[in-house]
């Protein structure tokens, strides 16, 4: 689906809500994508082709425009150099790219450590990150960690993180909408931000200059491993990473419970006058709507039009939208990337 028809579709979902001017962030429409999964399609002759689902059925495919190019041109390479040993029993490659780095993932029905000398082989001839996968046994070489920078407003941003955290699927429009954020915070207003799911700092650390003090919570433990890990690569001192859900951190804000993840940190002490949130596509649960809607200022990032808007209408009880904004993330596709801004009223 073109990014103009989506515009219009959610231009008419959004208007009982917001009708003022909707900001639209257009992707490249080919190479975008950081992150591409194919099965594999072993053929008559035994030879190996990329492959994706279709009605069930496994087509196929010599190329895959939308990923980056990266990715593109690695594709075929792989291929050539894959023998017949490590072909036998693949049934999926995973690719994942950064502006600096590139990572392949073999997944197998079979026991990797009877391939460990061709994996190894492979992984030097090409000089890849290479990570191998069967049931309950992965093996890495040369490193799963990848390096990216972000170019944001003129400014670079470094960052490190592996496959196992979340990543967004555009680089390009990833820069846009920390950009995006960044323009919503007007610098008279700023003191202290909360983010919930904040991952490993995609926007905290772009943000980190922004505020005073910053307290970003996040589920997974991976996330805010490399979250960490991001605030030294950046020399950021102001950011607090804490593993919590959502969930927990509301009980935490509304002293249900107490976290010795939390023993270092006094929530009383924050002055928080924005909040951002960039959940899931579930989008958000009453108690964290109870919860954010204490704050003069919202930034919501979300990836679901349907629970962006649900969650919305509850919002605009006590807020207002003064911003709103779309982000062609997965372009060619019906899905769409939302940015809304609102006060309290
Ligand atoms: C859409 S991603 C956004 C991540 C990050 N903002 C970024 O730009 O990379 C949603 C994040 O929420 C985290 N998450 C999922 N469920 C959660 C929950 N119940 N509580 C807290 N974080 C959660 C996921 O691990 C994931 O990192």
């Amino acid at each position: 689906m073109h990014f103009e028809e989506k515009i219009i579709l959610n231009k008419a979902l959004f208007s009982s809500l917001f009708n003022g001017e909707i900001q639209c962030f257009n992707s490249p429409s080919s190479a975008y994508r950081t992150r591409a999964e194919f099965s594999i399609y072993h053929d008559e002759n035994n030879k190996i082709h990329y492959a994706m689902h279709e009605n069930k059925k496994k087509i196929p495919i010599q190329k895959f425009e939308k990923a980056e190019k990266v990715i593109q041109e690695f594709m075929p390479i792989l291929l050539e150099n894959i023998n017949e040993k490590l072909a036998h029993k693949l049934f999926g490659i995973e690719f994942l790219s950064t502006k600096l780095d590139l990572s392949v993932t073999l997944l197998y029905h079979k026991n990797i450590e009877e391939i460990f000398e061709d994996l190894k082989k492979i992984s030097c001839d090409l000089n890849i990150k290479l990570i191998a996968r069967s049931k309950g046994k992965k093996i890495v070489f040369n490193g799963e960690n990848l390096r990216q920078e972000l170019d944001i407003n003129g400014k670079k941003i470094f960052y490190e993180f592996n496959n196992e955290c979340f990543i967004q699927p555009n680089t390009y429009i990833n820069e846009k909408m920390i950009e995006w954020v960044l323009s919503c915070i007007k610098k008279d207003e700023k003191k202290d931000l909360l983010e919930l799911y904040c991952g490993y700092g995609n926007f905290t650390i772009a943000l980190a200059s922004n505020f005073n003090e910053i307290l970003a919570t996040e589920i997974s433990k991976k996330n805010i491993e490399f979250a960490l890990r991001n605030c030294i690569l950046n020399d950021i001192l102001n950011i607090s990473f804490v593993r919590l859900s959502s969930e927990e951190l509301s009980q935490a804000f509304e002293k249900q419970r107490e976290f010795n993840r939390l023993k270092n940190i006094n929530l009383d002490t924050f002055n928080i006058s924005h909040v951002l949130v960039d959940p899931p596509r579930a989008g958000l649960d009453e108690n964290v709507i109870k919860l954010i809607n204490k704050f003069q200022n919202i930034i919501y990032i979300s990836c679901n039009p349907i629970t962006l808007k649900n969650d919305l209408e509850i919002l605009c009880n006590t807020h207002k939208i003064i911003r709103f904004a779309f982000f062609d993330q997965f372009a060619n596709t019906p899905h769409l990337e939302c940015g809304v801004y609102l006060t309290q009223k």
